[in-house]
């Protein structure tokens, strides 16, 4: 019942994408995630696209996501580039068998194994940020990243990321914490 819904939900998904720029999140129905869940009325809703090889992702803060006053909170930072490099893992899985769409089979998901952050200069809250991701290695069930935060045109962070393919629907019908 599950996937049939899922289908369905992506057709209209789709629709929401703007111009000819098509969002990795728009197209993963039902996702409650905090960082990049458009299900998630509270969260932050980040959105990731392709641009070549890198994923981007641009994302405008809060006064509510402040650290100190006028600067974007540490944690916050973390959560989108957690988010924006856990979609990147997916995609390029998919995107490396064959460009095939998210709604195909196997149905691929991942976790954050490791996420860390060095923060370089503080990050401005009232300006956009961009997020740059690169896949750097795959190998096995691990997908390595590097992430970029920018804030006009200064880098203000950068990540190492390792993501694990946590479920696979061609391998396993079992119990699956991340399934739900
Ligand atoms: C369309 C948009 C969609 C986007 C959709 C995105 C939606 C939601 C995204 C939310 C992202 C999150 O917040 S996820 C929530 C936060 N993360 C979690 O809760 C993960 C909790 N941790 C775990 O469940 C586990 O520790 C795992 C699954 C990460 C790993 O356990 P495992 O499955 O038993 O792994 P195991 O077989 O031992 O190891 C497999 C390989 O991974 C390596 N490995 C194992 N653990 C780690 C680790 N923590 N960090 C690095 N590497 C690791 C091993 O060395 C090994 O490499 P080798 O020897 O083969 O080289």
């Amino acid at each position: 019942m599950g996937n049939h819904h899922s289908k369905k939900n992506i057709m209209i998904a789709t629709q929401e994408n703007e111009g000819n720029q098509i969002f990795f999140q728009h197209t993963m129905p039902n996702n409650v995630c905090f960082g990049c869940g458009h299900e998630n009325h509270e969260g932050l809703k980040i959105k990731s696209h392709w641009e070549g090889d890198a994923s981007v992702c641009v994302w405008e803060s809060q006064e509510k996501y402040n650290g100190w006053k006028g600067i974007m909170n540490g944690g916050i930072i973390a959560t989108i580039i957690d988010c924006h490099t856990m979609a990147t893992a997916t995609m390029h899985a998919y995107k490396v068998e064959g460009n095939r769409p998210w709604n195909s089979d196997p149905e691929y998901r991942y976790a954050t194994g490791t996420l860390t952050v060095k923060y370089l200069k503080p990050t401005p809250n009232d300006v956009p940020v961009k997020l740059v991701a690169r896949v750097t290695e795959v190998k096995g069930r691990k997908t390595v990243m590097t992430c970029e935060l920018w804030s006009n045109d200064q880098k203000t962070a950068e990540a190492d990321v390792v993501a694990i393919r946590v479920y696979d629907s061609s391998q396993q019908n079992g119990d699956n914490p991340f399934k739900g």
